[in-house]
């Protein structure tokens, strides 16, 4: 049976870290740090995240700026928010909720968002950072995986990871930071032949997809580490409720695996809080330059 990788158990022991260095800041600053979430339209994984982010900064005591705008705002209106908050004193981290609404060019908004506010590492700046290996804003979800490999002294270097999933946001960073961490990376995506083949080999399996339950028993090498990045709303057949889960079947793989993260209460709550990590980094460079 598989260790579980408790993600909530480590964000919530990182955010009381963050919370007691916000409240060690505060002695000597004139405000506290502040987020900026930037929401078009609706989407069922960004109400959970955005939930949870409000929660965590009341309770660390960070200021939330939010902006919930309809799916037909348009991209000069979108632009000019960010804009806004760019100039904004109190902000020290801006966040765009994706997906966005089809007629929203991401892109050009992410480009926008000054990189030193850029919380979510997205930034072409930032992202080009860490593809060299600098320090500085990284991608929240990628660091938090990385963050709990770390946790559980499960060492990267030598091993052979495949990355489900090739976004921007979770597949390309995740694969950058696991050939930083010395693993052999194999990135997967819609047009990979033999998929599941592939994921056997796997020392290292991180799920990316956003594809209920894709990842079955046959996908995954007794031992492994699997790390289920999905957040997927689903109805369930018997209740009629709904309710989260992953890219990983996680009944059919948790006693074969050797490690593996839950959903929920696994990847998502070190995304938050790894947001709320780089917000408070980028508070204490706005302060101390
Ligand atoms: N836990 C968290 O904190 C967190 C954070 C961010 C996202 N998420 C969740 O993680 C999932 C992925 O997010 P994302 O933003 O990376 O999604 P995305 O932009 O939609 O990317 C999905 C990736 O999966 C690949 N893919 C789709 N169907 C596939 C299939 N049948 N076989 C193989 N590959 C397939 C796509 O390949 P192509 O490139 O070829 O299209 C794409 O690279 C979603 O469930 C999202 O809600 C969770
Ligand atoms: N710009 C941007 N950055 C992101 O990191 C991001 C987006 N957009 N859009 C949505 C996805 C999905 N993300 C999520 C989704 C859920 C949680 C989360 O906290 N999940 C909890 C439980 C949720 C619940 O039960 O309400 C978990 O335990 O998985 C975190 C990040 C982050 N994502
Ligand atoms: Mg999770």
């Amino acid at each position: 049976m598989a260790q579980r990788l408790d993600g909530k158990a480590l964000a919530n022991k990182i955010q009381s870290q963050l919370a007691a260095d916000i409240n060690h800041d505060s002695e000597h600053r004139d405000r506290p740090p502040g987020l900026a979430v930037l929401m078009v339209g609706d989407h069922p994984a960004s109400a959970a995240y955005v939930r949870n982010k409000e929660r965590a900064c009341e309770r660390l005591g960070i200021a939330s700026f939010g902006s919930h705008l309809p799916a037909d705002t348009s991209q000069a209106t979108v632009a000019e928010i960010i804009d806004q908050l760019n100039q904004d004193d109190r902000v020290d981290g801006i966040l765009v909720q994706l997906p966005l609404p089809d007629h929203i060019d991401a892109v050009a908004l992410l480009n926008r968002i000054d990189p030193a506010k850029d919380a979510d590492g997205l930034h072409p700046e930032n992202m080009g950072r860490l593809i060299r290996g600098e320090s500085g804003l990284r991608s929240c979800t990628p660091a938090g995986v990385m963050a709990v490999l770390k946790e559980y002294n499960i060492e990267p270097a030598g091993k052979k990871a495949v990355v489900l999933g090739r976004s921007i946001l979770v597949g390309k960073p995740m694969a950058l930071m696991l050939l930083e961490a010395n693993a052999t990376v194999t990135i997967a995506h819609s047009r990979t032949q033999d998929l599941a083949e592939l994921c056997r080999q796997a020392d290292i399996l991180v799920a990316a997809v956003g594809r209920p339950n894709m990842i079955g028993a046959d996908w995954v090498k007794p031992g492994a580490t699997v790390i289920d990045v999905g957040i997927n709303r689903i109805q369930d057949a018997e209740s009629g409720k709904s309710r989260l889960v992953g890219d990983v079947d996680f009944a059919s793989v948790e006693p074969l695996a050797g490690a593996i993260t839950p959903v929920p209460g696994g990847i998502g709550p070190m995304t938050v809080t790894m947001l709320l990590h780089n917000t408070v980094l980028s508070y204490r460079k706005r302060f101390n330059g």
